[in-house]
């Protein structure tokens, strides 16, 4: 039941430049490490015409967003349980008039995002990739933003171009960074003053308070990643003890 005086979850928007760098699995996996450590975690798919959260979390949502946002269905009928003891809002696929930021989009998600925020402890926003006007509105509602990249230079000139968007455009000057498929233990904290060398020098010159990017951690490439992917099952769940699996704990940890 929600009082007055309940305590109002953290948003945390998990978002990348580049797409597949591990956005999904990192929600879905650091939901999961989350709630083992007793928080009340929802994932909302903000991947809103493009959602996969239900591919990878083997659910087959019959009600969605989509259906919220039209008044359908209540967001309590909406709501399900994924296997790791997180609940989920799934987003339907395909659906190309929630790809825009029109001004229902705007409405209805600031109205789902207020609505559930009593309700727990934590709330990831899985937003799709790049900066589109939909991404960069959901990050928006954000208490806190994780931005995921790979070591590859493609998936850092994005999440660089990412970050650069969000000093220009939000008032933020502190973005969270965890480096997904590392190659190297340290490779993380390597890219991740690499990155802060760059904003220090086309970025912060322009701010009264510099953006600081804050390093969360880094998660090894895995083949049991893959291989949980492919299962459709939670990391955290099929490999345990992988060298992942351990790093998302980590993540959590540091999140937490
Ligand atoms: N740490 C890792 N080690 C090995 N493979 C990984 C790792 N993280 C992600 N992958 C691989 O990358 C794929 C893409 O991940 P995911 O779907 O989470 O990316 P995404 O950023 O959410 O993509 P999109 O931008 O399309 O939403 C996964 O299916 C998995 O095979």
């Amino acid at each position: 039941m929600t009082t007055s005086t309940a305590k109002a979850a953290r948003i945390t928007a998990i978002t990348s430049g580049k797409g597949g760098v591990g956005k999904t699995f990192v929600a879905a996996n650091l939901a999961a490490a989350l709630a083992r450590r007793g928080e009340r975690v929802l994932v909302l798919d903000a991947d809103l015409g493009l959602a996969n959260l239900d591919v990878v979390l083997n659910l087959a949502p019959k009600i969605t967003l989509h259906h919220v946002f039209t008044g359908e269905h209540t967001l309590e009928e909406a709501t399900l349980q994924a296997p790791g003891g997180f609940a989920v809002l799934l987003a339907g696929s395909g659906m190309v008039e929630y790809s825009r930021l029109t001004p229902e989009v705007r409405d209805r998600l600031i109205e789902v995002v207020e609505t559930i925020k009593p309700r727990y402890d934590r709330v990831l926003l899985d937003t799709g990739a790049g900066i589109s006007d939909v991404v960069l509105y959901t990050v928006s509602l954000a208490d806190e933003v994780l931005v995921v990249a790979t070591p590859e230079p493609t998936s850092l000139t994005d999440a660089y171009a990412t970050i650069k968007v969000l000093a220009a455009t939000q008032e933020r000057r502190s973005v969270r960074l965890v480096v997904n498929q590392a190659g190297r233990p340290g490779e993380g904290r390597a890219i991740r003053n690499q990155l802060q060398a760059v904003i220090d020098r086309y970025v912060n010159p322009g701010l009264d308070t510099p953006m600081q990017l804050d390093f969360v951690g880094e998660v090894p490439s895995d083949t049991s990643v893959r291989d949980a992917v492919l299962r459709r099952e939670l990391l955290l769940e099929s490999y345990p003890g992988s060298a992942a699996a351990q790093a998302m704990a980590a993540l959590a940890a540091k999140m937490a």
